[in-house]
This record gives structure tokens, C-alpha cells and sequence, in this order.
């Protein structure tokens, strides 16, 4: 299975992070950043629209490939940042996604908006990593972790200032995340990572499990203004887009285009 196979990888990457990985020195770096942009807070602001937009910059992708040859992360960051989307996502895993850490860095020098790392997080030494290249929040998967992992890691970005993203996909990993009481921030992808197939009616199907106060944002497989209603509709405060934005020529327009115009204060 393809996921087994994207999690080989980071156990191997985090060997090798794990060689020149040290505690004290890793702390003493963070204590000279700056405090993160609350993410969480940037999607819920409403800032912009009355639907939190995450937008993705995203080279390639396990299920299609090459999705932007043309790909100059700092450019399609600040375009995003100026058609008004509230945080972004940068992938920075290298054997599938085609990403890296220095795009993440690159942009965070670029943009003010808040950043997700977008990876497979399954040790604590990347989430020290994340914070450190400048991310203001991680992803959690519940697919690849299990409730202890979601746990403990949760527990440890939250203290070095991060927010957190937990990611189902079905309704045993909702209740899995629901039950440890932990994540205030919830997406729920579209996508089986299993599988790669997406469904937009997840979002719906799992939505109602969620307890008010925790935003619920929708990643994966979303591309049009009907998509975009049916998942305001549903209750979705945020969505998470990638492939479609990456396959316009110009993604300041697509967000436009998608989301509506920014709200005039
Ligand atoms: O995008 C993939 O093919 C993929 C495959 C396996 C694991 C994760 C994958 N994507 C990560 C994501 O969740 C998406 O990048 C993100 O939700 C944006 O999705 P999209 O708008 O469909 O690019």
C-alpha cells in the first residue's frame, strides 16, 4: 500500500535526522524565533472571506504526478497571500510530493501568513524540524499514527507554539481523535490515502461527528464554486486546496475565481 510505502520513507529520513539530532541545541534555536502566526486563528478570522481558504503550494503528488513543472514556491506564495488566502500549506516531503524544507523556509521569508508543514509526521524530532525551517503549524495523520503517537506529538507541538491540523478520513479515526480530547482543528481529507480515490461527501458524512468548537476544515479534491457551496453548506470553516490552484496559469485569479472576492473592511 502506497501509504506503507510514503511512511518507509519517513522512518528512514528520520534515521537520518536522528544522526545529528540534538535536544538542547534544537531548543536553544527556537528560543531566538519569533512567536508563530496563529493558524488556526487566520482561518477562523474570517478575515477575508466567511471561508477560511488554506492554499497549497504543491509540486507533484503521489496520485497524479508532475502537477507544475513551472514551480517557483516564493512566487505562487505571495500570489496566493495577495488573492487573500489565510494560511498556506507547503509540502516539503522530497520523494513524492517533489517539496522541500528550503521551500517552506524561502516562503516564510517571503509571506506573513501563517504556514502549515505539510508531511508525514510520525516522530517528535520533526516536529522540533518543522518549527525550526519556520512552519506555524503541523499536520497529524490519524491514518499513519496511533492515538498515544497523535497523543504525545500533539501535546509536544502545541509547547513549542505550533498549531496543529489532525487529518480523518473516516469515522474511526474521528473517534479516535475526538476521544483524546486534544485536537481543536480537524481536517478531514477527501482523499483515501489508501486508496488515492475522493469523495467530497466525506467532509459530510464525518462532519456531524465533530463537537462545536472545533473547526472543521475540508482538504482534497476541490475544484469548483458548486464544490465550494456544498462544503460551506455542510459546515466546513476552512478548505485545504493543492492540485486545482497548481494547474491554473495564474492562481491569484483562481482563487478568485473560487472563493469570491476578498471582504472589503
Ligand atoms: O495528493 C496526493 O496524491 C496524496 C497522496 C497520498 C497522500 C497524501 C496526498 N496528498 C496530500 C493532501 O492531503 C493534499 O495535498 C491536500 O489535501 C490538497 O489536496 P488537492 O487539493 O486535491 O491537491
Amino acid at each position: 500500500m502506497f501509504l506503507d510505502k510514503i511512511v518507509a520513507t519517513k522512518r528512514k529520513e528520520v534515521a537520518a535526522l536522528a544522526e545529528t539530532f540534538s535536544l538542547t541545541d534544537i531548543e536553544r534555536q527556537i528560543a531566538a524565533l519569533p512567536a508563530t502566526k496563529g493558524f488556526e486563528r487566520a482561518i477562523t478570522s474570517g478575515r477575508n472571506r466567511d471561508l477560511g481558504l488554506i492554499a497549497e503550494v504543491k509540486k507533484a503528488s503521489p496520485s497524479k504526478g508532475l502537477i507544475r513543472p513551472d514551480f517557483h514556491p516564493v512566487e505562487l506564495a505571495s500570489t496566493y497571500v495577495k488573492a487573500g488566502a489565510d494560511c498556506l500549506s507547503v509540502l516539503t516531503d522530497t520523494d513524492y510530493f517533489q517539496g522541500s524544507n528550503a521551500y517552506l523556509s524561502a516562503v516564510r521569508e517571503a509571506v506573513q501568513v501563517p504556514l502549515l508543514r505539510k508531511d508525514f509526521t510520525i516522530d517528535y524530532r520533526q516536529v522540533y524540524e518543522a518549527r525550526v525551517i519556520g512552519a506555524d503549524a503541523v499536520l497529524l495523520i490519524a491514518a499513519i499514527l496511533s492515538a498515544a503517537e497523535l497523543a504525545e506529538l500533539h501535546d509536544l507541538a502545541v509547547s513549542i507554539g505550533l498549531d496543529v491540523l489532525v487529518e480523518v478520513h473516516n469515522r474511526e479515526e474521528m473517534e479516535t481523535v475526538l476521544s483524546l480530547d486534544k485536537a481543536s482543528l480537524v481536517g478531514i481529507n477527501n482523499r483515501n490515502l489508501k486508496t488515492f480515490e475522493t469523495d467530497l461527501t466525506t467532509t459530510e458524512a464525518l462532519i456531524g461527528l465533530v463537537p462545536a468548537g472545533i473547526t472543521v476544515i475540508s482538504e482534497s479534491a476541490i475544484s469548483s464554486t458548486e464544490d465550494i457551496a456544498y462544503l460551506r453548506k455542510v459546515g466546513a470553516k476552512g478548505v485545504l486546496i493543492g492540485e486545482h490552484f497548481m494547474r491554473q496559469p495564474d492562481v491569484g485569479l483562481a482563487i478568485e475565481q473560487l472563493m469570491g472576492p476578498v471582504r472589503v473592511s
